[in-house]
């Protein structure tokens, strides 16, 4: 079976007020997909109820055709939530230890060393006193003992240190190579665009594209012809559809489109009075930024 993850027109209410709004999505075998988005924009929730945590209001969530609370699910995902909760009095490596039991293949206690970066003495450690990050280290652990077909982890990175950082995102990477399906929630397009083989890109609650890190990057960056003028008006480009929007800025006319070369193609057949033409690209950053504060359908 090669679709892990069905999300179908799935919508999700708080007291009257969306969350999600009618999502639909799949996600095949192998694949390493971020779901990426601004604060607030339903990753969480979207996660939640893919993982069978949140019922939703509307519209239906199967991984492995399943219902999400089935054991022969349970058995094949590994989850790594935002909040780390442990339980209390247990040192890491008995609580490690524990979880694999669980499991009828678990990871060895070496591979979720290596896999982890947890050190000896973490693992002597009661789960309880570990730091913020060691925590962290330690909920990846146990989303992995299980040796999982799907991972799922919402918001990984927050808290870790760039060494650890790396590590994790190495680990991930192992864990594709090996053929693992791994879905993650990110608000930085730079760590989607790095480990993602696919971005869904999530605002208002809604997915406003879907596509691979460049499909979705140059979708997303915006292109000017921009020049300066002596005439008063621009009139006559405003009745061609490869131009989708005009603007003044610091004494240069900007003209925004798809295809820059018709662009130009067109200032001279229309003989418009342009001077010093230039070809601009928005920059990245910016053009997600201002994105996800439009709401606006890209792809
Ligand atoms: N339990 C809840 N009760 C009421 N409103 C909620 C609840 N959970 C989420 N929301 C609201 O639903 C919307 C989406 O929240 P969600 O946590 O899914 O966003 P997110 O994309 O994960 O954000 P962040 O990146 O900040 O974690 C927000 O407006 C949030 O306030």
């Amino acid at each position: 079976m090669n679709e892990i993850v069905s999300v179908k027109n799935v919508s999700k209410s708080f007291h009257h007020k969306h969350a999600v709004k009618d999502v639909s999505f799949s996600i095949n075998r192998g694949e390493v997909v971020a779901i990426l988005g601004p604060n607030g924009a339903g990753k969480t929730t979207t996660i939640s109820m893919m993982l069978g945590l949140l019922k939703p209001t509307a519209g239906e969530v199967r991984l492995f055709n399943q219902h999400p609370n089935e054991i022969k699910v349970r058995e094949q995902l590994g989850i790594m939530l935002q909040e780390v909760s442990v339980m209390n009095g247990l040192k890491v490596r008995e609580l490690l230890e524990l979880i694999r039991q669980y499991y009828p293949n678990p990871l060895s206690m070496e591979e979720l060393i290596s896999f982890t970066g947890l050190t000896d003495n973490d693992l002597k450690t009661l789960a309880e006193k570990l730091s913020g990050g060691q925590k962290r280290r330690l909920s990846f652990a146990l989303a992995l003992a299980g040796n999982p077909e799907l991972v799922i982890l919402d918001e990984p990175t927050v808290g870790m240190d760039i060494t650890s950082r790396n590590r994790f995102w190495k680990t991930v990477q192992l864990l594709a190579d090996s053929g693992k399906t791994i879905i993650f929630t990110t608000h930085y397009l730079q760590e989607a665009d790095d480990v993602a083989q696919r971005i869904i890109l999530f605002n208002k609650g809604s997915i406003i594209a879907d596509g691979t890190p460049s499909e979705i990057k140059s979708s997303l960056t915006k292109q000017f012809v921009s020049f300066q003028t002596n005439s008063g008006s621009m009139a006559k480009l405003y009745e061609h559809s490869i131009i989708t929007h005009i603007f003044e800025k610091n004494d240069r006319v900007f003209l925004q489109t798809e295809d820059t070369d018709a662009v130009l193609a067109l200032i001279f057949k229309e003989n418009i009075d342009a001077y010093n033409i230039q070809i601009e690209r928005g920059k990245l950053e910016e053009a997600f930024e201002q994105l996800t504060t439009e709401h606006k359908e890209v792809i």
